[in-house]
């Protein structure tokens, strides 16, 4: 079976390196003159799958605001997720689950398992109750061919207090995270475990070169970062990057057409900063 990484860097290579998020903002419905509810929040995701699902490598669909809707919400997402698997582009759920080992066995069952109604492609989970926690999920997506994002350097301001405090090694956590995923690939160019760094960090001086694992990079648009920042970011490991946005996407539409110009347009940018040789 072709695994995650692989599959991923074959899609990116065809498409180019972006992720489009789908973060169905309650205000952003509303702009988008849209109902603040499951219809509206239905209407809002099929167009960003309609629109960009045959054009960007990845969709990235937020839990939170499906979640926030109920279990009308839930249902939507598992449709979107069906959709997405339809259109042939790669979904990454980003619900950043993070639990005891036992618990992750379950959440790893509801979103990696072939046939559970909302698998995707691809989850983001978090490493901040040991990355051994992890071990069942990471195995249960090895044996499905799926992938997992661990949260290493994240594009918020406040990660750095956990990120970059020092373990008992002397290394800063972030290293241990990285160095783990790197582990987990070994022997692999394009392995099933990628990391969560964000395209907003500035240079931390972490080396990512090794991960041999997609860097999912959100932090592009809203949040302040641009195709130069990933340059500074991820240096010799930019072959691997993912850049990601979602309002920046979002807030071209409602106009399918204005979307996917924008999508283009971060395309070609993403491709002429990240391309190697
Ligand atoms: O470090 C992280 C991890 C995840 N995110 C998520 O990505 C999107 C960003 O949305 P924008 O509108 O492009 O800012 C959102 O779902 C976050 O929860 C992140 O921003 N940073």
């Amino acid at each position: 079976m072709t695994g995650y990484g692989e599959r991923l860097a074959r899609l990116v290579a065809a498409r180019g390196p972006l992720c489009a998020g789908i973060d169905p903002h309650p205000a952003l419905l509303t702009q988008w003159g849209l109902p603040v509810n499951a219809r509206g929040l239905e209407r809002c995701a099929r167009t960003m799958v309609d629109t960009l699902g045959d054009l960007v490598p990845v969709l990235k669909p937020q839990s939170a605001f499906f979640e926030m809707h109920g279990s009308a919400g839930i249902a939507v997402l598992e449709r979107v997720l069906a959709d997405l698997r339809e259109a042939g582009a790669i979904s990454l759920l980003d619900v950043k689950r993070g639990d005891i080992g036992s618990t992750m066995d379950a959440y790893a069952a509801a979103y990696l398992a072939d046939g559970a109604p909302l698998a995707a492609d691809a989850i983001t989970v978090s490493p901040f109750l040991g990355f051994g926690s992890l071990a069942g999920t990471i195995a249960l997506a090895e044996e499905e061919g799926r992938g997992v994002y661990v949260l290493a350097l994240t594009s918020n301001p406040e990660g750095r207090q956990v990120q970059h405090a020092r373990t008992d090694t002397g290394r800063r956590v972030a290293e241990e995270i990285v160095a783990a995923a790197a582990a987990a690939n070994a022997g692999r160019a394009h392995g099933n475990v990628g990391l969560v760094v964000g395209a907003t960090i500035g240079a931390t001086g972490v080396d990512l070169s090794q991960v041999h694992g997609s860097l999912l990079a959100p932090g592009i648009g809203a949040q302040g970062a641009g195709a130069a920042e990933l340059v500074e970011v991820f240096g010799d490991a930019r072959e691997y990057v993912l850049p990601s946005a979602s309002r920046e996407l979002m807030g071209a539409g409602p106009d399918p057409t204005q979307i996917r110009v924008r999508a283009e347009k971060m395309l070609a940018q993403m491709r002429s900063v990240l391309s190697v040789g």
